[in-house]
């Protein structure tokens, strides 16, 4: 690369790229209210990098790239670059396109009531001149788009019936759709910016999309990939800036930086992992409740038994059936057999199984999908923390607000909530934030079981320890937990024991000095046979 300096003139940090880079962005400062959610951040990004953009929830990077897509406007001052060529802030809406800029935002920015066709060629569709589309040239586009990433969605199916897993695949193709076409356009790199697009997806989607970002680094374009598992990060960037507080923390060179560097300079201290729990102990914990011959969605007749206090991780590959069991379990999906007993006598058949009576039976549940079923985007903090038991705070009829409130800011202060504003709205918090909001409402209310589908997504690495310590603390005094998760770091962070499934079926269980990251992933693996099959069940679980 040719020694060219940063486009807006600034000194180049060390490490910084020395080719004109594709993103240069100098003092973005952004205020929301009296808050000041960035605080003059600079940064350049080089073409054909894949650049990490890392920090605490809440530390500005969403803010940032919501600048770049033109959503918000900056405060006054700041600069960016494009290639080279010097844009006016605030950018306006669908400037990105034009500049080479995709997004795949948090939220995916897909229209649900709409095809998988209609949301892959949205942009093509709403921009063409001609007011004819040719639907059956449309089709053949957005096969080809998807062939192209090797997926065979349905392009008729709408996105509303699609898997989380398919639509974030659907969005990241879109992504990299949009600036295919821009850079034929062009003839310059573009930019595709992921803002955490990987904690719905499981680990073979993880592969499958880092080979996209490398297929797309090797054209000349660049990626900005925000993420907090850090060894996604170390794995496929090949520089990271760290944002604290909306500010610059610092910028390193991936392949010179430890894991341990990374979190330091992201939580501002360092952080000792947690070390793994007593395995050989939590084995002989007592059962706490069998279930039998559970059949609904992609599982087939399981069984298995979670032991009181224990921490029960449930993991597999796509499709495995593992990510059903926990609203199988709760009665929020229909079941077509199975039966639950509890240690205390109760019988109940899953059939019969709904939401109402799980939360009476001393049964919570945390759902994967934090916009679409688990909280109220639009509702305050304190609203969302209470929903479940908002009756426990009536008193002759009137509702104590007050009351609700002093305890939502107890609850923001020990889930270290930021702000920690109980009147504000959910849809104004960070992702990581919100999460954080849920897991207060559920560990709250101290169920007998805590079903929980992906429970740290989205949730820095710091706070990570905090929730996991929490739950151990909570199983300690004799909550049982079933973890269903495709993050094996984390399960083997804080399971007891680990079922791994396949084709619907309980297929291993680690325990142990096996139950180690590693340990579970290559479990995972082993569960299909080379010629695709998946092994045989395991023997029933002893109790
Ligand atoms: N529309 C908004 N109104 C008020 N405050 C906002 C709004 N959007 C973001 N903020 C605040 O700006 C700060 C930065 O939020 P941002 O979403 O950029 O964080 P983040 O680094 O992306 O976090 P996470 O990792 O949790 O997604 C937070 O304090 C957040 O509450």
């Amino acid at each position: 690369m040719s020694d060219v300096p940063s486009a807006i003139g600034r000194v180049a940090e060390p490490g910084a790229p020395r080719a004109l880079p594709v993103l240069d962005v100098a003092d973005i400062a952004k205020t929301f209210g009296g808050a000041k959610a960035l605080r003059g951040v600079s940064f350049s990004v080089a073409p054909g990098e894949v650049h990490g953009l890392l920090g605490k929830n809440g530390s500005g990077k969403s803010t940032l790239v919501k600048i770049l897509a033109g959503f918000h406007a900056p405060d006054h001052g700041g600069r960016l670059a494009f290639n080279g060529e010097m844009v006016d802030l605030p950018l306006k809406p669908g400037d990105f396109r034009r500049l080479g800029m995709s997004f795949v935002h948090q939220n995916l920015g897909l229209v649900p009531s709409l095809t998988v066709l209609e949301n892959l060629r949205f942009a093509h569709l709403t921009t063409a001149r001609s007011g004819y589309i040719d639907w059956r040239a449309e089709r053949a586009a957005a096969r080809e788009a998807l062939g192209r990433f090797g997926l065979s969605i349905d392009t008729a199916e709408r996105v509303d019936r699609l898997s989380p897993v398919e639509r974030a695949l659907l969005a990241i193709v879109r992504a990299f759709e949009e600036i295919r076409v821009a850079c034929a356009a062009t003839g310059k790199p573009g930019l595709v910016l992921l803002d955490e697009p990987t904690p719905f997806l499981p680990r073979e989607g993880v592969e499958k999309l880092f080979g996209l970002i490398r297929s797309i680094a090797a054209t000349g374009s660049s990626v900005i990939f925000i993420s907090h598992d850090i060894d996604e990060v170390m794995t496929i960037t090949d520089r990271i800036t760290v944002l604290r507080d909306g500010a610059l923390a610092g910028a390193l060179e991936t392949a010179k930086a430890t894991h341990e560097e990374v979190v330091e300079m992201i939580v501002g201290r360092r952080i000792a992992r947690l070390g793994t729990p007593g395995h050989q102990a939590a084995v002989a914990k007592p059962a706490f409740l069998r279930v039998s011959g559970v059949a609904g969605g992609a599982l087939a007749a399981t069984d298995l038994v979670v032991g009181k206090g224990e921490i029960l991780g449930v993991t597999g590959l796509i499709g495995s059936g593992y990510e059903e069991l926990p609203y199988l379990i709760f009665g929020a999906r229909p079941c077509r057999a199975g039966a639950l007993d509890f240690v205390d006598g109760a019988h109940v058949p899953l059939a019969a199984m709904s939401p109402k009576r799980a939360l009476d039976l001393g049964l919570a549940l945390l759902p994967g999908d934090r916009q679409g079923a688990s909280g109220v985007d639009s509702l305050p903090i304190v609203d969302n923390m209470f929903l479940p038991d908002v009756d426990r705070f009536f008193r002759f009829g009137l509702l104590n607000r007050r009351a609700m409130v002093r305890e939502a800011f107890a609850l923001g202060t020990r889930y270290e909530v930021r702000p920690n504003d109980p009147a504000m709205k959910l849809s104004a918090l960070s992702g990581g934030n919100a999460q954080k909001v849920l897991i207060a409402r559920w560990m709250n209310r101290n169920p007998r079981l805590l079903l929980l589908d992906e429970p740290t997504q989205g949730v820095d690495v710091g706070t990570r320890v905090q929730i996991f310590a929490a739950l151990r603390a909570a199983a300690a005094a004799g909550m049982s937990v079933l973890c269903a998760s495709s993050d094996a770091e984390q399960l083997a962070e804080i399971c007891d024991r680990v079922l791994i499934f396949a084709r619907g079926r309980v297929c291993a269980e680690i325990t142990g000095p096996d139950l180690t990251k590693d340990g579970i992933a290559e479990a995972c693996y082993a569960s299909i046979d080379l010629t695709g099959r998946t092994a045989p069940a395991a023997p029933a679980l002893a109790s």
